[in-house]
């Protein structure tokens, strides 16, 4: 029987921005692919297969904990959602069950259920992650290209099937640098992209928040994720981590415009017919853009190996207020920067 119609495709009555690529990845796919507003089919496995070991995480959706599946003695880490409403809990349920298996996508292994509270867990793959903090700045410009090509991949992978993540952030990729592993992961603000709809800007987390997410510009698309990737980036080479800090949401956007400048933000806001938000009237300067070397010279003390032309090149390309000038991310993986030999 043919599903109801859903409200999670209805464009909106007007159309200004649509995703350059794979803008119509869920319309090609039967509708059970992305409509969770009917529920998903949960194939519900034994909580008792399955032993805590210690905490490891508390997300604000969730608690985490390193586990055991104690019928194969294999690891496994497992996601105890908070009860938050049911579609949040659907939506990340049936954006897992599509991508699980993808490329550098965390494996899922099992869904549960806590037989009193009937809350969901959710048993992954467990990755042996070392911090960002720690490892980042380590990087050699041979590791940024291995770890970065790996979650284009991913991003890609996902892109491609119709989902954008909404949340890239150095603590939702998840690396062991001993196996070269990379895994994206937290897909619980991910969400299925349809051409013309309006999205919820409150995703992400507010230093890697795209620009169209902080001037209110709804219909963003995968490209969101693409200013994340730059973000984590430009962090990395210009040792400033997180590269945008931002104290608050507006003022999240007032330091992206100290670095791409105040009238290239009006001209993007402009493009797609949109005004700044009245709660920049105070806050907002009037910047002029700033080249990129100046991350370089700031950093006096520190000779910026990682600072080569075609990265700065990719950061540029990267960091544009315009989503749909960003570099997509199989645009990325094909950048000059990944195809040089730095030893
Ligand atoms: N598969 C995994 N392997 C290793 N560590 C993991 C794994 N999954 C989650 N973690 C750890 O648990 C933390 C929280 O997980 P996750 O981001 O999925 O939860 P969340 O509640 O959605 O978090 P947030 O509120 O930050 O979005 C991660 O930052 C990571 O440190």
């Amino acid at each position: 029987m043919p599903l109801p119609p859903s409200t999670l495709n209805q464009k909106s009555s007007r159309v200004y921005s649509i995703a350059r690529v794979y803008a119509d990845e869920c319309e090609k796919r039967p509708q059970e692919y992305w409509d969770y507003e009917q529920g998903v089919t949960i194939d519900w496995g034994k909580i008792t297969n399955y032993e805590i070991i210690k905490k490891i995480g508390r997300g604000k959706y969730s608690e985490v904990f390193s586990g055991i599946n104690i019928i194969n003695n294999e690891p496994c880490v497992i996601k105890v959602l908070k009860p938050v409403k049911l579609k949040k809990i659907y939506r990340e349920l049936k954006i897992l069950t599509n991508l699980t298996g993808g490329p550098n996508v965390v494996g899922l292994y099992d869904i549960v259920q806590d037989t009193q509270s009937k809350i969901p867990a959710l048993i992954f793959e467990e990755i042996k992650n070392v911090d960002f903090r720690t490892l980042y700045p380590t990087f050699k410009l041979s590791d940024i290209q291995y770890y970065f090509t790996q979650l284009l991949i991913a991003l890609d992978y996902c892109h491609s099937m119709g989902i954008m993540h909404r949340d890239v952030k150095p603590q939702n990729v998840m690396i062991d640098p001993i196996q070269k592993k990379l895994r994206l992961i937290d897909w619980g603000l991910a969400e299925f992209y349809h051409p013309g709809v309006d999205y919820n800007v409150r995703v992400a987390s507010r230093y890697h928040k795209g620009p169209e997410l902080l001037v209110n510009l709804n219909q963003y698309d995968y490209s969101l994720d693409l200013w994340s990737v730059g973000c984590m980036l430009a962090a990395i080479v210009f040792r400033k981590e997180p590269f945008f800090k931002g104290s608050t949401n507006p003022d999240q956007l007032v330091k992206i415009a100290a670095v791409l400048g105040t009238k290239e933000l009006l001209a993007y806001l402009s493009k797609y017919g949109l005004k700044l938000p009245s709660e920049y009237d105070n806050i907002m300067k009037d910047f002029n853009k700033k080249n990129w070397q100046y991350f370089i010279k700031e950093n006096d003390n520190n000779i910026i190996e990682l600072a080569v032309p075609e990265m700065i090149d990719l950061i540029d390309n990267l960091l544009r207020y315009d989503h749909q000038e960003r570099l997509t991310a199989k645009e990325a993986m094909n950048h000059k920067f990944f195809r040089q030999q730095y030893s």
